[in-house]
Formats: C-alpha cells, sequence, structure tokens
C-alpha cells in the first residue's frame, strides 16, 4: 500500500510485463488530467513507482494526494 516518506506518498506496483504496466501508466494519465494533479513516476519493465505531493501547497502531502492515491488503487 501507500507509504508516506519525505514528503510524499509512494507506492510500487508491479504487472505481468511491460505492456500491461504501461496500460496502467495510461489509466493513471487520464485519472491526473481528469484531477488535475498528476504524479511524479518511474517506469522499468513491468515495474511502476508512483509519488504523490503538491505542488502547489510548496510540496507536501495533502488531501488531493491523499485522494489521487485512492482513485489509482482504484484503477486496479
Ligand atoms: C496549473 C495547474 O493547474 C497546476 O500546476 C496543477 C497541475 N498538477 C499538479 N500536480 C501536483 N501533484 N501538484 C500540483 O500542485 C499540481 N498543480
Amino acid at each position: 500500500m501507500w507509504e508516506e516518506k519525505n514528503q510524499q506518498l509512494h507506492r510500487e506496483f508491479v504487472f505481468k510485463d511491460f505492456k500491461e504496466a504501461f496500460a496502467f501508466m495510461t489509466k493513471v494519465a487520464m485519472l491526473a488530467e481528469k484531477l488535475n494533479h498528476h504524479p511524479s513516476w518511474k517506469n522499468v519493465y513491468n515495474k511502476v513507482e508512483i509519488s504523490l505531493n503538491t505542488h502547489d501547497a510548496g510540496d507536501i502531502v495533502t488531501d488531493q494526494d491523499r485522494a489521487m492515491a485512492k482513485a489509482i488503487d482504484e484503477l486496479l
């Protein structure tokens, strides 16, 4: 699940392969546009690491991040 560390929410997701990982990233990208709240993320093959905080609030974790984390989990 999500871990709060260094003023960010972090979670790593592991998928069957790159295609599955990228399909997930595409869904997250559309969600980010819908919420106007965008992740900091890294993808290596079947792994996606997502970090969330709110830049407009000074790069701290806000309820926007918590809501985004919940919405991301609902994509799985
Ligand atoms: C202008 C635009 O609405 C803002 O820059 C939005 C875009 N996406 C964002 N994403 C995140 N994570 N934090 C923000 O403060 C933020 N602000």
